[in-house]
């Protein structure tokens, strides 16, 4: 494998909402071809919604072939189904390097269902499929420098990769970047029906809210200018952004908010690891 190409098969195990995510973004930014890639995937509506991008389907392990060696594995399956999963993909990842990005779920306890192998441990996030994703990973002793930089390669595809060097940024990560695109969401979401409260027509309002949250998030990273700059910029005095601010940026106004839901989700990521043997 060299930095942004796979030379050997490449297994995706899960492809729900953030496998398919990340899937796409291989497909489509032309890193892997798809008769390389295999998915694992139980469901069978997703599967035919794989299978339909080219790539080799399996309903479980039972149907790859008995000496299938994956170059690169990835689980994307649920932090409570990883114990239970991993057994049966021994035989198939002891040569290459396996990536997880499940949510909470330690670098070790990993190694514990696949054996001493090569992992790196990752969280991505949902703009992985048009190649706008936050990626940030660490990985364990086993894996070279060589598969780290095919992983990194790889993944690049769908979007920043940030190489962490301790597993506890990888929980505060999943608090940001991971679930954050959600956080963004529901952002726009309230900022539509802060419109249609205001009088707009729905589809307006909700136009609105989503060209605003995407020419900010544009401005902020075209200009790289501090985001209280670009904020001050906005807000004349004695004008109206000043009059809203004065409530979000107010006791208990969004940083507080904001700090309280981060630390609810990183807790939960903290918990999620004790449920690898659940
Ligand atoms: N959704 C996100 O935004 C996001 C972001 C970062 C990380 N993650 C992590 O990605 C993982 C998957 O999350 P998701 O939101 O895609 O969940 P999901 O439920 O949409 O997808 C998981 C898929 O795994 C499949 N599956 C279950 N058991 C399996 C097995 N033994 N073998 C193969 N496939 C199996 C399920 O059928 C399902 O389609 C989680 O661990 C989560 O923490 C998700
Ligand atoms: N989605 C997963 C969750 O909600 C992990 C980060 C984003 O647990």
């Amino acid at each position: 494998m060299d930095d942004n190409t796979m030379s050997g098969p490449l297994l995706l195990v899960g492809c729900g909402n953030m496998g398919r995510a990340m899937l796409r973004g291989w497909l489509d930014a032309g890193f892997i071809c798809a008769d390389a890639v295999h998915v694992v995937e139980p469901a069978v509506s997703l599967r035919e919604e794989a299978g339909a991008l080219g790539v080799r389907t399996h309903v479980s392990t039972e149907t790859l072939e008995p000496g299938f060696k994956a170059a690169l594995a990835i689980f994307a399956v649920k932090p409570q189904v990883m114990a239970a999963a991993l057994p049966a993909y021994r035989p198939h990842v002891a040569e290459g390097v396996t990536v997880s990005i499940a949510a909470g779920i330690p670098l070790a306890s990993i190694a514990a269902g696949l054996g001493e192998v090569a992992i790196v441990r990752a969280m991505p996030n949902t703009p992985a499929a048009i190649g706008k994703g936050s990626i940030v990973l660490c990985a364990n002793e086993r894996a070279s420098a060589a598969q780290i930089a095919s992983v990194t390669g790889l993944l690049s595809a769908n979007g920043t990769v940030h190489r962490v060097e301790s597993e506890a940024a990888i929980d505060a990560a999943t608090a940001i970047s991971g679930s954050g695109p959600a956080y963004v969401f529901h952002f726009i979401e309230c900022l539509a029906d802060a419109g249609v409260n205001l009088g707009l027509p729905a589809p307006l309002a909700l136009a609105l809210a989503r060209e605003t949250v995407e020419g900010a998030g544009a401005l902020a990273m075209a200009t790289g200018t501090p985001p209280s700059d670009l904020r001050r910029q906005v807000t004349s005095p004695g004008g109206t952004t000043e009059a809203a601010l004065t409530v979000l940026m107010g006791d208990e106004g969004l940083r507080d908010v904001m700090r309280k839901a981060a630390v609810a989700a990183h807790r939960r990521a903290v918990e999620l690891a004790g449920n690898i043997s659940a």
